[in-house]
C-alpha cells in the first residue's frame, strides 16, 4: 500500500511515522527546517517512554512519489487549497484522499443527498479550488483526536489520544475505507468507520468553534475558559447555536452541549491549537472552524448572533497580531 502524507507535520508526521513502522510504503511532504531534519536523520515519533525513527522519502514538492493508493492531507485548513497543483502528480484514477483536517470539511455536501447536495463552501473552498481539483470523490473524512506536536524539526510528539473516525461521504462502508482503517489499525491507532461521519465532526466543530476563539481572545487553557462563568456561557451559546444549524441538516448528536463542555473542561491546563497558532504568530484556522459555521447558518436560515460577534472579535484579533 502507498501512501503519502501531505504535510508531515504534528498530525501527519504521527500517522506518517507509525504508518511507516508497520510496513506501509509511505512517503512525507514537509518543509523548511522540518524537512531538513527529516531527510538527514529520519523521522522520530516520541509518545511517553516510547521513541523511534523511521526514514521514508520526504520532499517538499512530491512530483517524483508518483501516483498514491491514499494521500493523507494533514495540513491546517487555510494551507490545503494552495497545494492543490503540487497534488495532482501523486493522484491516479484510483487514489483516494483522506482529509485529516479539523473543522467543516469541503467535502461536506457531497454524497448527502436532499436538497443541499453538490452545494460548495466558499468559507473552506474559496473558488470551489480543492473541489475542481482533488474531486469529492475521491474524499475520505477522517475526525482527528489525537494532540501530537512538532517538538523539534524531525522529532513529533504524541500528547495524547490515538483515535481517527473515517467515514467515506456517502457513508458506505467502501473497500477503500475498509482496507484504510484495518492500515491505521496495524499502525496502532483506533480507526472506526463511521456510517454517519459528519454527527462526529459536528460534535468535535462544536468546540472547536467555541473553545479555539475564546481561548485565543483570552489567552485562557480550556480548564479556565470552562470554569469561568461568562466565557462558558459564551461557549455554550456559540454550541446551541451550531447544534440547530446541524439539526437542520440532519445530523444526530450523540452528546449534549453540557456533556461536550464537560469534556474540553476535563482536558485541563491545554492551549487551543488557535492560541497556540496566535503565539506563533501563525495564521488561524478561522474559516474552517468558525466562518464554514456561519455559511451553513446562513445556508439553512438561521441567526449565529454570538458566533458572529466572537468571530468578528476573533478576525481583528487575528489581524492585529499579524496571522491572518
Ligand atoms: N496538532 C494537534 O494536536 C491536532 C491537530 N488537528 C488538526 O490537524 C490538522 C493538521 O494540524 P497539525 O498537524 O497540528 O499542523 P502542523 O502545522 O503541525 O502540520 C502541518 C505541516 O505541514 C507543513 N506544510 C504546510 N504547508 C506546506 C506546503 N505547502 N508544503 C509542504 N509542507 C507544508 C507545515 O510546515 P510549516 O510548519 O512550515 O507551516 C507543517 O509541518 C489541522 O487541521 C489541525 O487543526 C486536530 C486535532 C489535534
Ligand atoms: C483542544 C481542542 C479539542 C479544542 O477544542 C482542539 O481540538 C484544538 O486545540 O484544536
Amino acid at each position: 500500500m502507498r501512501i503519502c502524507v501531505y504535510g508531515a507535520g504534528a498530525i501527519g508526521g504521527l500517522l506518517g511515522a507509525r504508518l511507516a513502522r508497520s510496513g506501509v510504503d509511505v512517503s512525507l511532504v514537509a518543509r523548511g527546517p522540518h524537512l531538513a531534519a527529516i531527510r538527514e536523520k529520519g523521522l522520530s515519533l516520541e509518545s511517553g517512554a516510547e521513541r523511534f525513527t523511521v526514514y521514508p522519502q520526504a520532499a517538499e514538492d512530491p512530483a517524483s512519489f508518483g501516483p498514491q493508493d491514499y494521500v493523507i492531507v494533514a495540513l491546517k485548513a487555510h494551507q490545503v487549497p494552495g497545494v492543490v497543483e503540487r497534488l495532482q502528480p501523486l493522484l491516479g484514477p484510483k487514489t483516494a484522499v483522506v482529509l485529516a483536517v479539523n473543522g467543516v470539511p469541503w467535502w461536506y455536501f457531497h454524497a448527502i443527498g436532499g436538497e443541499l447536495e453538490g452545494r460548495r463552501l466558499a468559507s473552506v473552498d474559496p473558488g470551489d479550488v480543492q473541489w475542481n481539483g482533488i474531486g469529492p470523490e475521491r474524499a475520505i473524512g477522517c475526525v482527528v483526536y489525537p494532540a501530537a506536536e512538532v517538538a523539534e524539526p524531525g522529532l513529533v510528539r504524541l500528547v495524547d489520544g490515538d483515535r481517527f473516525s473515517l467515514g467515506e461521504p456517502s457513508g458506505e462502508r467502501t473497500e477503500r475505507v475498509t482496507r484504510l482503517a484495518e492500515a491505521f489499525v496495524a499502525a496502532g491507532f483506533k480507526a472506526p468507520v463511521r456510517p454517519r461521519l459528519r454527527d462526529e465532526i459536528w460534535v468535535k466543530l462544536w468546540g472547536n468553534l467555541s473553545f479555539n476563539p475564546i481561548s485565543a481572545l483570552t489567552c485562557a487553557t480550556l480548564e479556565q475558559i470552562c470554569a469561568d462563568e461568562g466565557t462558558r456561557a459564551v461557549a455554550r451559546a456559540m454550541m446551541l447555536e451550531a447544534r440547530e444549524i446541524g439539526l437542520k441538516l440532519g445530523v444526530r448528536f450523540a452528546v449534549d452541549v453540557d456533556r461536550r463542555i464537560e469534556g474540553a473542561a476535563a482536558v485541563g491546563a491545554h492551549k487551543t491549537s488557535m492560541l497556540q497558532d496566535l503565539e506563533r504568530g501563525r495564521a488561524l484556522e478561522t474559516d474552517a472552524l468558525v466562518t464554514a459555521v456561519q455559511e451553513m447558518g446562513r445556508l439553512v436560515g438561521l441567526p449565529t448572533p454570538s458566533i458572529d460577534l466572537v468571530a468578528a472579535l476573533l478576525r481583528l484579533r487575528a489581524r492585529t497580531a499579524g496571522c491572518a
